[in-house]
């Protein structure tokens, strides 16, 4: 452990908390058998200039999972901040990389997790996910958002995202990716991919946060043995979050941040949860995960009910994605 996180953590931690280092290092067992790390560090919207310093950041001080994105435009450096690492003596086989495939690599998924190997300088992911149920025209004006003329997202009609699962199961046999996934799937999307499927997403990403608890996407994922990763942990960009006062309620009690509230929540529920910081103190802060108790949970489970659901990330696909919040 970086000596400076140990000292942090025991100048800042009382007495009531136990270890919230070895909390961080909590791990899940997706249905593969393999085990998931409960906290991840998030690099969307992470600048090329700075994601390879936090990737480098987070792995020397405990972090064992990123999670990262073809469209995010930064996956080679990630990979340089994973090299980074591995020369200081991180290993391969002790952290857990995801990463996604893009809309526009629907018809195509070998070819674009061939894309981001090669940027992220690896020989196989731990997790692929579909990063949207949502094909996009392959052939469109633009090779990540091709649009149409009046502006709207030019989708490909003609592929469905069950055939594009039936793409990702034959990666398995490639060996570049231990497990598949989605991400951004509701109930519906699930059962329509379940029918078609025959291997059973490992994994669904969505965004989830007290004012998102989309318990019924929660609920159905259990009930098929599919692990839930939160994304968007904080309210995403600027953290909002955090001025949640039934947050900082339960921050109180526990003479924590706001923050450690928000990421301990996901744990509590057996969720893995991937904030996104280039801040180096934050990074660290990140990693602060602490036992809540079932009154904590079901306080922060019930804020929504009171202020109302809000989602943070709902890209304009034009699509009806089946989340009860946007019907
Ligand atoms: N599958 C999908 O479609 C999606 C996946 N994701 C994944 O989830 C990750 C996390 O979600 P994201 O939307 O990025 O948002 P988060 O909820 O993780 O919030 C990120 C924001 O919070 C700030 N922040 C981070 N830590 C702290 C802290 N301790 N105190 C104060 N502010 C803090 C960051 O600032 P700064 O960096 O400046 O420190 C940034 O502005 C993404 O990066 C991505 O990997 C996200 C959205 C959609
Ligand atoms: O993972 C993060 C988000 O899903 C992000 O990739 C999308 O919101 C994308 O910017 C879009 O506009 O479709």
């Amino acid at each position: 452990m970086n000596p400076a996180l140990a000292n942090f953590i025991l100048k800042k931690t009382p007495a009531s908390i136990k270890n919230p280092l070895a909390m961080a290092e909590t791990q899940f067992t997706l249905n593969t058998g393999a085990k998931i790390p409960a906290v991840g560090l998030g690099t969307w919207q992470s600048d090329p200039g700075q994601v390879k310093a936090a990737v480098k950041r987070a792995l020397s001080v405990g972090y064992k999972h990123i999670d990262c994105a073809y469209v995010y435009g930064n996956e080679n450096e990630v990979g340089e901040g994973l090299a980074e690492a591995f020369k200081s003596g991180v290993k391969r086989e002790d952290i857990f990389i995801t990463t996604k495939l893009w809309c526009t690599y629907h018809s195509r998924p070998e070819e674009n997790l061939d894309e981001s190997l090669k940027m992220l300088g690896l020989g196989y992911v731990d997790l692929y996910l579909m990063h949207w149920p949502v094909p996009m025209n392959p052939k469109g004006n633009d090779p990540k958002f091709p649009k149409l003329p009046d502006g709207s997202r030019d989708l490909d009609k003609s592929w469905s995202h069950t055939q594009t699962w039936i793409e990702m199961e034959k990666l398995l046999k490639t060996g570049k990716t231990k497990a598949i996934g989605v991400a951004n799937y509701s109930v519906p999307f699930l059962e329509e991919l379940l029918a078609a499927a025959t291997v059973t997403p490992a994994a669904n990403q969505i965004e989830n946060h007290p004012y998102l608890p989309q318990q019924e996407i929660v609920d159905f994922c259990k009930s098929k043995g599919i692990h839930i990763t939160a994304y968007s942990p904080l309210g995403s960009t600027g953290s909002p979050l955090f001025q949640e006062e039934g947050v900082q309620e339960v921050a109180k009690k526990h003479n924590v941040a706001p923050g450690t509230v928000l990421l301990s929540y996901h744990v509590a529920l057996g969720h893995s949860v991937i904030p996104k910081s280039v801040t180096p103190s934050r990074i660290e802060e990140n990693l602060r995960i602490i036992e809540l108790d079932s009154s904590d949970v079901k306080s922060l489970q019930s804020i929504s009910k009171t202020k109302g659901i809000t989602r943070f990330v709902y890209p304009a696909f034009g699509v009806n994605l089946g989340f009860p919040d946007k019907q």
